[in-house]
């Protein structure tokens, strides 16, 4: 079967993502893109990363009006990516657009609550709801408007597939035990966010700067 990690390849240097991509292709179920990289590389970076043979995981987070977002997503159409952030907050409408002008064989999934924030970012952004609470409720709202899934943390994936068994979700936010949380303030190590019912893993800094990167996805897939 495919490791559930996507690794995540925040570069804009096409060569070093290619390096690195090439050194843990085999311990790893896909590549995710994100901003870094496609803001420097654009469409042609992502089709260069795709002649690798992994599944594409492009990471756009996008957020806008919706017929801005549906407009965005027809443009990536010919990419094709496996999977399609967009923001949850963005609204039902957003959401049933993007999801209308995505390819079918693409999982357009809604980003719920930022692994990097935690309750009093929420509060200060004038929500006054605890992560889980928002999550939840951005889960619902993602699944009434008929995408495939979302993102969140391993702290609430176990909630957010209970509204939502079929659910596909994708688990960022992911530390091995002796790692460094860094930016990210909602944290999970790699078995407890599959154990919770997470589909996929999105691991980057843990393995993209370890001394040896293929050693480091080797050594987290084999834990799962
Ligand atoms: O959509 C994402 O992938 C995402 C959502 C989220 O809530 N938190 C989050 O960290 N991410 C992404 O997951 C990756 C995490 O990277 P590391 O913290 O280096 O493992 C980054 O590429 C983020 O952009």
């Amino acid at each position: 079967m495919r490791s559930p990690i996507f690794v995540a390849i925040d570069t804009p240097d096409l060569e070093r993502a290619k390096a690195v991509a090439a050194r843990v292709r085999n311990h790893v179920g896909g590549l995710k893109l994100g901003l870094e990289f496609f803001c420097a590389n654009g469409r042609q970076g992502i089709r260069e990363m795709a002649d690798l043979g992994l599944p594409i995981f492009l990471d756009l987070k996008l957020h806008d009006i919706p017929n801005t977002v549906g407009k965005a997503v027809q443009a990536l159409r010919p990419l094709e990516p496996a999977v399609l952030t967009v923001h949850a907050a963005g609204g039902r409408a957003m959401l049933e657009d993007a999801k209308a002008a995505a390819p079918t064989g693409t999982k357009v999934v809604a980003v719920t609550v930022l692994t990097s924030l935690d309750r009093g970012d929420l509060q200060a952004a004038g929500v006054p709801s605890e992560p889980h609470e928002q999550v939840e409720r951005l889960t619902a709202l993602a699944r009434d408007a008929g995408l495939d899934g979302v993102v969140c943390s391993g702290n609430e994936v176990a909630a957010a597939r209970k509204l939502w068994p079929e659910g596909f979700f994708v688990v960022p936010g992911v530390r091995p035990a002796d790692a460094h949380a860094g930016d990210q303030k909602r944290v999970i190590t790699p078995r407890a966010a599959l154990d919770a019912g997470a589909s996929i893993l999105v691991i980057g800094r843990p393995i993209t700067q370890a001394k040896d990167p293929d050693v480091a996805a080797r050594a987290i897939e084999a834990t799962l």
